[in-house]
């Protein structure tokens, strides 16, 4: 049995939790570089939190600019086995209107200039990402999420675009012509990233604007998202007590395999391998290596 350790990554407007019955920042080394932050691990609720500012306290890193392999690293470093994102995003559909949230379970990643996987030349692996989040996570987080009668929707495409300027209706219209739901700039690499260490994810995309397409809203502009950012940010962190509160004390064995992406998926003969590559990876993937 593996303790269940919850891992929160807070993104725009979620720098920190509150109702910790104790914690403290803790500063993690990572081989892949410097984390947005330092992480704050307590107990919320009787479970073991690890809370990471995806931007840092204070906002600091742009989405091109996050060291996401040194974040995912961290957590997994921590302990974590089960991943929530929780990120503010653009909606593409007109059903989901600014404070809501949407349980997503797809990506299509648009980015280009981030790192995206802590495997290469010298150790190839390559894992599925066919269902990119852990769904009895997400049966968790939807339970949470009804308890404490927030308005969201199961399911959902979120488009990851590279950033950092918002998209041209062109783009806007293309993405809805794709069937997607939500846009926003950081969920990919992440949600990769957490495959590649054997971790749980799971995204709660809370919609702050409807981007730029809806023709009875003007085009997304950044006070209109703090507005909404103010009014969420509470209910996100009632979302996460609640989801610790419910959190089994051991982790629940991922049904598709996301605990267990590595079993099969290194490519690389053992002899072939770079010493170097192997030593960073050694808390990503220790548990096969
Ligand atoms: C503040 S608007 C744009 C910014 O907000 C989202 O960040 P996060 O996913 O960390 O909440 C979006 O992806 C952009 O980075
Ligand atoms: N419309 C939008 N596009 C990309 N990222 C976002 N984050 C919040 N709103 C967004």
């Amino acid at each position: 049995m593996t303790e269940a350790v919850l891992g929160i990554i807070g993104g725009s407007g979620l720098y920190d939790l509150p109702g910790f019955e104790e914690s403290e920042w803790v500063s993690i080394k990572s081989p892949w570089g410097m984390p947005s932050d330092d992480v704050r691990i307590g107990e919320l609720n009787h479970r073991k939190v690890v809370f990471l500012p995806r931007h840092g306290r204070g906002h600091v890193f742009a989405p091109s600019d996050i060291n996401y392999r040194a974040n995912i690293d961290v957590m997994k470093r921590a302990g974590v086995t089960d991943l929530v994102s929780i990120s503010a995003c653009g909606s593409l559909k007109e059903a989901y209107a600014p404070g809501s949230f949407v349980l997503v379970d797809q990506f299509i990643d648009r980015t280009f200039a981030r790192q995206k996987s802590f495997f290469g030349r010298g150790c190839v692996a390559h894992v599925s990402l066919a269902h990119p989040v852990s769904p009895a996570l997400v049966d968790m987080v939807e339970q949470a999420a009804k308890l404490e009668a927030l308005d969201y929707v199961r399911g959902g495409t979120y488009l990851a675009m590279e950033g950092p300027q918002f998209s041209s209706l062109a783009e806007s219209e293309l993405y809805r012509t794709w069937g997607c739901d939500v846009i926003g700039m950081t969920n990919m690499p992440e949600a990769k990233l957490a495959r590649e260490a054997e971790i749980c994810y799971s995204t709660v995309a809370m919609v702050t604007d409807y981007d730029c397409w809806h023709p009875d809203h003007g085009s997304v502009d950044i006070q209109d998202i703090i507005a909404v950012l103010k009014r969420n940010t509470e209910k996100a962190q009632r979302l996460v007590s609640r989801l610790a509160s419910i959190l089994p004390k051991d982790h629940v064995a991922c049904p598709i395999g996301s605990d267990r992406a590595l079993d099969f998926a290194i490519m690389t003969a053992s002899d072939k391998r770079d010493p170097d590559l192997l030593a960073r990876l050694d808390a990503v993937a220790g548990r096969v290596l």
